[in-house]
């Protein structure tokens, strides 16, 4: 933070808005939360996060004979699309990856405050990082970590964009998995097995999971 950052903050206050959190989720007819998908490269986090939210905001649940839920309001954030404009200015340093993940996870709790269910897909490997949002949405909406799971190999097979093999290469450096540390989660909430159970099994196991712990309930505050 700037000199001239840390001298404006005195002269902030909050404003409490008019429309009450819980007001707002009863009005959307449900509650917002944050889904933080973290894992490697290549591991599927794109992939699941984008059909998951598809069967969310589409209905489109091919396997759910049961329900007629309606639509609910969510929204992928993905790391590949963020860099091109949000966080277009930051590398993947410690301190840049650290800054990434910050202002993602400022917007998702907005979002979720908003009453959005936010799909956040990120590499994301410090887990201190991770923890801080975690932190931050306490008291605000529930934060869900959904580590997918995919060993460095099945990654290093996928290799879609052909990243895997510059790093081995060295041309890329600090490339997560190769010269770059990833830190498994310790406390997941969900563990998604992606090696060996396809994106549909594991978009399905989410949205089930979601519905069997009430996350999207709204709780009055
Ligand atoms: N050095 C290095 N390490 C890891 N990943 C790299 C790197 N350089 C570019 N890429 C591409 O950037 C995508 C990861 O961006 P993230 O914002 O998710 O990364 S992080 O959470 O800040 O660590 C990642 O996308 P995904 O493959 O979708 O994970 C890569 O395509
Ligand atoms: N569970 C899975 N089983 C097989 N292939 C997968 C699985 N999940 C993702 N893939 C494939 O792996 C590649 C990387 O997936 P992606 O969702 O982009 O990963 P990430 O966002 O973690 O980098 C894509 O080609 C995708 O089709």
């Amino acid at each position: 933070m700037t000199e001239d950052a840390k001298n404006s903050t005195n002269n902030i206050t909050w404003h409490q808005p008019t429309v009450s959190r819980s007001e707002r989720w009863k009005a959307r007819g449900h509650g917002g939360a944050v889904l933080w998908f973290t894992g490697l490269s290549g591991s599927g986090k794109s992939s699941i996060a984008n059909q998951v939210d598809s069967m969310l905001v589409l209905n489109n649940n091919d396997n759910d004979t049961t329900t007629t839920t309606s639509s609910i309001h969510s929204y992928v954030l993905d790391g590949d699309n963020v860099r091109h404009g949000l966080c277009a200015d930051l590398g993947f340093s410690l301190e840049d990856r650290a800054e990434n993940i910050r202002r993602v996870g400022e917007v998702a709790k907005l979002m979720a405050d908003a009453g959005t269910v936010v799909l956040a897909a990120f590499i994301s490997p410090y887990r201190v990082d991770r923890d801080r949002i975690r932190s931050s949405l306490e008291g605000v909406a529930p934060f869900c970590e959904i580590f997918v799971q995919a060993s460095l190999g099945e990654c290093e097979s996928r290799d879609p964009k052909g990243l895997y093999q510059m790093a081995r290469e060295g041309k890329i450096k600090n490339f997560t998995g190769i010269d770059d540390p990833y830190e498994e989660p310790l406390n997941a909430e969900l563990i998604l097995d992606s090696n060996s159970k396809s994106v549909d099994e594991l978009a399905q196991e989410v949205v089930q999971w979601l519905q069997a712990n009430d996350i999207l309930k709204i709780k009055d505050s």
